[in-house]
């Protein structure tokens, strides 16, 4: 089967510097330099430390979100209460949100997405709940954007907030976009994740109900809880959440608009290897390529079946 790609230039051309209200491309700094820094210092960007930050690959990730990270990787092992200042714990069990990408990157994202459902490039859907989602390693998404953003952002976080989760040994991931719309998909029901932790966030576009409710943790061999209750949570476009990919949850109607979200399911081969956490045993390994489902042959193991 052909295989299709983007351009690596969706992660580096057309970035909005929003302070400065200008769009650039960046390849590295030499280039940006070159190319922007005689506007950039009419715009009033104009100390080296307002430079710097101006040719930061960073641009798409919100700046809170930037600053969490920093103080999840200097708060290791100290006091959690600025952290707690920065992400937001919800009312789910060990749910937590916080700001991740700017607006303008999660409209430039669902452009994209919509731009690939016009074509008539082959679509591997996310999974058997979802007809209208897309596969992100298949566009090419991994390499230039979500493995980094997993390894060197995501993990500061997980790493302190899920250690008991392989948070800090996350080593693969899963990553798709869901979509919502009238007489398309409109919900998805209750389910836990084929994930350690999961990472869900609102791209938007607009949209009315479409709450993520959560219940209670999977239990294998358990039979339903009747009495399970459950915590709603409204996407907001722009902001993410995270949840360990057991704690069951499903998402109710949109009633209206349409609504994209990007679902990263984390996995850690430490966690995964030693209890598979779709069917709560030892895993029967089948080859298989890309990160599969995260499983690999290495005997190092964290047994979370019992927590
Ligand atoms: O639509 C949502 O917010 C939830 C999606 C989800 O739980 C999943 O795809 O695993
Ligand atoms: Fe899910």
């Amino acid at each position: 089967m052909m295989t299709y790609y983007v351009c690596r230039c969706f992660f580096s051309n057309n970035i909005f510097l929003k302070q400065y209200n200008l769009h650039v491309t960046y390849k590295d700094e030499e280039q940006f330099k070159h190319d922007y820094l005689q506007i950039l210092r009419k715009r009033g960007c104009n100390t080296e430390e307002k430079i710097r930050e101006a040719c930061r690959e960073e641009e798409y990730l919100a700046s809170e979100f930037l600053a969490l990270v920093q103080a999840c990787k200097a708060n290791k092992s100290a006091s959690l209460e600025e952290i707690f200042d920065r992400i937001k714990v919800e009312k789910a069990e060990r749910v937590y949100t916080f700001p991740i990408f700017t607006e303008e990157f999660c409209r430039l994202f669902v452009e994209e997405l919509s731009h690939f459902e016009d074509s008539d490039c082959p679509k591997g859907r996310p999974n058997t709940m979802n007809k209208y989602g897309v596969l992100l390693n298949e566009l090419g998404f991994d390499e230039d954007f979500l493995t980094p953003l997993r390894e060197h952002y995501i993990a500061a976080i997980t790493s302190l907030m899920y250690p008991d989760w392989g948070g800090a040994f996350l080593d693969s991931h899963k990553a798709f976009v869901v979509k919502y719309k009238l007489g398309q998909d409109t919900d998805l029901n209750y389910h836990y994740d084929n994930a350690e932790i999961t990472l869900n966030v609102s791209l938007g576009k607009t949209f009315t109900g479409g709450e993520l409710y959560f219940g209670d943790m999977f239990r294998p061999r358990e039979t339903s809880n009747q009495n399970a209750r459950f915590t709603e949570i409204s996407h907001v476009p722009s902001i993410a959440l995270l949840h360990r990919g057991q704690h069951r949850h499903g998402a109710s109607p949109i009633t209206s608009g349409e609504r994209y979200n990007l679902i990263i399911w984390m996995r850690s081969s430490a966690v995964r290897n030693a209890c598979c956490p779709m069917c709560f045993e030892e895993p029967d390994l089948v080859p298989t390529v890309g990160f599969g489902d995260g499983f690999t042959k290495q005997t190092e193991t964290v047994d979370v079946c019992t927590v």
